[in-house]
């Protein structure tokens, strides 16, 4: 997952490929907390693993459910042993559910039920969406709950119920808001429904029904048949209770899928020869959001699909506008509304009043941000209308805010595939960890950009600080890194142990070797050397000078040429050594060289190596520091010097390496497009 401030995407050209999509959301969090509430113990199987699923996880163990692992990890199923329909009379916890209304909103419900002294609390937002609905047909039945805060919103503090005299009478809730207070209900009341039948009866026009649809096909594998009479009335019957169906398989998120498909309908091209392949949801879904399919199909995408997976291609190009009824796939029409900015005329999408209390005001976001890139958009209280850019040159380089919801981050992603060749920049990317933690990386694999991956490359004189400089610049960005004097050093190392000099006479015999080496970068800043970690071998002073001389060898320079090249991609790359900028990345956006006195350097060094516990001398350090620069600087295979287009910055011995890579990023800044007044 992308933890940086904000994500840039370069432009993107064309997608094909295969895409495995997370766990459903709306699935996750309802079959754990039916698990939860169930006799005995269920498996479940391909769960998401999300901010708003570790919520809930969290809250379940809280709550004294067994949950084995203790977290959902990938490929591995997790085990929940359930509560058996009751807590302990002395239940309570104070339960923090971060912006997740498929948290909030059914555990109140079940532990309004339940009884207990519970808290449920969670971010700032989740105190503006609205709950009162949801309190009130609670309320109807004897539950206890006051609000903690601003009435009919979280958070919320739950009692112990008194059901005397109530139970027999229907329970009515809104179902115009927010259709999880109904499926709070849903999952809620079969807890009462031992003896006698219960009865909701929805108050206005249900909106969201695929998701009462979801609600009732996981009720029912857990062994509660809900009567559905016309979407108006549900009648659980008596002698419900719940039962573990033993395991369940999570079906990919429908909603997630949206992306990918409006990703197919975007970028595969006009020949007909790439595909989007979505595996993990078919066209036989129980989730609602798969109808979006339908609705990217009648801007022409070109969608077919078995049991568990889907297929996109281009069909009509400009994608052609629409109006559409949006109602029955609130959270996947935010994608036609990216989508809407390639279409050939103005898209309406209508019945949308929910997306005003979702994780942001998802109209005014949409509105605002289509608006920057250059859309026309008008907006309403229940509906959202986009023009696209009149023409290329009305297209605009935007920062688009993400409001902390993750739909937004993943919407405007699309945006990249812009006529005008325009980057994209998203901001707290972070968001997605919502539902996707990792659309950027699958997004990453599928598309190509128009031009080469955009690279920063910082050279300069050994202890010049690049090595520092260069990874917290990969940080800060969320770029790759590439330490390309580590593959020298590796050269070294592998030549010293095979017993081949470190000589003329033997350089193609390195390079042969080196050719056949096997390196690993880990994410976690390790060097692999085929199995064994060599992160510390190829550190030493002695290691820095074996590199300095094979690294002189130009048949070594050429073997590891294409390596070095191939660590480029999206979103970006930094790379430090001696020829980045000069010879492996003539065209990088950016060209650093950063230098400081021997003196500075040597002294420099002397701490980094006493700080790992290593003997130095500074005597000596400088003597060698100053004997690798004059060999780097002379040798005739790609010296050591400044690109004719680098930036200078002397590193001396007053500056810190926050001002170093400071100076970087504003340089960096000062190459992209992004108006800093478009910022809110
Ligand atoms: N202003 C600064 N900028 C960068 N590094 C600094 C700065 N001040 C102190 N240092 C320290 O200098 C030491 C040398 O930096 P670093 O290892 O990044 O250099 P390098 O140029 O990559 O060296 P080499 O080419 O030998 O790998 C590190 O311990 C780093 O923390
Ligand atoms: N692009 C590069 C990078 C490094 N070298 C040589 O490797 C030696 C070790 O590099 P460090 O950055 O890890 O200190 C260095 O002294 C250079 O001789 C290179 O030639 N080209």
């Amino acid at each position: 997952m992308f933890t940086t401030a904000f994500l840039d995407l370069p432009h993107l050209a064309s997608a094909h490929g295969c895409v495995q999509l997370p766990g459903s959301k709306s699935i996750s969090n309802r079959v754990l907390l039916l698990a939860a509430l169930s006799h005995g113990t269920t498996v479940l199987h391909d769960l998401l693993d999300s901010d708003d699923t570790r919520v809930m996880l969290d809250a379940l163990h809280a709550l004294g459910c067994t949950i084995t692992p203790g977290q959902v990890t990938p490929g591995q199923p997790l085990h929940i042993t359930g509560l058996g329909g009751a807590l302990p009379a002395d239940a309570a916890a104070t339960l923090f559910l971060g912006n997740a209304g498929t948290a909030m909103r059914p555990l109140t419900a079940a532990l309004a039920v339940l009884g207990g002294q519970f808290e449920m609390t969670g971010i700032a937002r989740m105190y503006e969406r609205p709950i009162g609905d949801l309190v009130d047909a609670l309320r109807q039945l004897g539950c206890q709950i006051d609000y903690l805060g601003t009435p009919g919103y979280p958070p919320l503090k739950i009692g112990h119920p008194d059901f005397a005299a109530h139970l027999a009478a229907p329970i009515r809730v809104r179902g115009d808001v927010s259709s999880q207070f109904l499926t709070s209900l849903l999952m809620a009341l079969p807890l009462l429904a031992r003896t006698q039948a219960i009865t909701i009866d929805v108050q206005g026009e249900l909106i969201s029904k695929p998701y009462i649809h979801i609600t009732l096909e996981l009720l029912a594998r857990f062994g509660i048949r809900v009567e559905n009479h016309g979407w108006q009335r549900f009648v659980i019957p008596a002698g419900s209770h719940y039962q573990s169906p033993g395991a369940i398989h999570v079906e990919a998120d429908a909603s997630s899928a949206s992306y990918f498909i409006a990703l197919g309908a975007i970028a595969t091209g006009d020949n007909g020869q790439k595909s989007i392949k979505i595996e993990g949801v078919g066209l036989d879904s129980i989730q609602g959001d798969i109808r979006f399919a339908e609705a990217a199909q009648a801007m022409g995408a070109v969608v077919t699909g078995g049991p568990n997976w889907l297929q996109v291609q281009r069909g009509a190009w400009p994608l052609k506008a629409i109006d559409l009824d949006c109602n029955h796939i609130p959270d996947a029409a935010m994608t036609l509304a990216a989508m809407a900015l390639y279409a050939d005329g103005t898209t309406t999408l209508r019945n949308i009043a929910s997306w005003r209390v979702k994780e942001t005001d998802r109209i005014a976001a949409m509105a605002c941000e289509l608006r920057k890139l250059g859309a026309t958009v008008e907006e309403g209280a229940d509906f959202i209308r986009i023009t696209p850019p009149a023409s290329v040159q009305d297209w605009q380089a935007a920062s688009i805010h993400t409001y902390d919801d993750h739909r937004v981050a993943m919407c405007f992603s699309l945006a990249a595939f812009n006529p005008a060749g325009l980057p994209v920049r998203i901001e707290d990317p972070q968001c997605v960890a919502k539902t996707f933690p990792d659309y950027f990386e699958a997004l990453f694999t599928l598309v190509q950009p128009s031009v080469p991956a955009p690279v920063i490359c910082i050279d300069g004189p050994t202890a010049s600080g690049k090595g520092t400089v260069a990874s917290l610049v990969a940080q800060r960005l969320g770029f790759a890194l590439l330490d390309s004097g580590a593959l020298y050093r590796i050269a070294g190392l592998a030549a010293t142990r095979a017993g081949i000099p470190l000589e003329a006479a033997h350089a193609q015999q390195i390079a042969d070797l080196v050719a056949t080496l096997h390196i690993v970068f880990t994410p976690d800043q390790r060097v692999l050397l085929g199995a064994e970690d060599i992160s510390l071998a190829i550190r030493t002073e002695a290691a820095g000078m074996n590199a300095s001389r094979v690294s002189a060898f130009p048949a070594v320079r050429q073997a590891l040429l294409q390596l070095q090249r191939d660590f480029r991609r999206l979103p970006g790359l930094v790379a430090d050594g001696r020829d980045m900028g000069t010879v492996i990345f003539p065209d990088a956006a950016l060209k650093v060289y950063l230098s400081a006195s021997a003196q500075c350097r040597a002294e420099r060094r002397f701490k980094q190596l006493i700080d790992k516990g290593l003997s130095a001398n500074i005597a000596d350090l400088l003597a060698d520091l100053q004997a690798r620069d004059a060999r780097d600087m002379q040798r005739s295979a790609a010296p050591l010097k400044p690109a004719e287009d680098a930036l200078h910055w002397d590193n001396h011995a007053e500056r810190t390496i926050e001002q170093a890579v400071q100076q970087v990023l504003a340089w960096w800044e000062q190459r992209q497009p992004f108006a800093a007044a478009q910022r809110p």
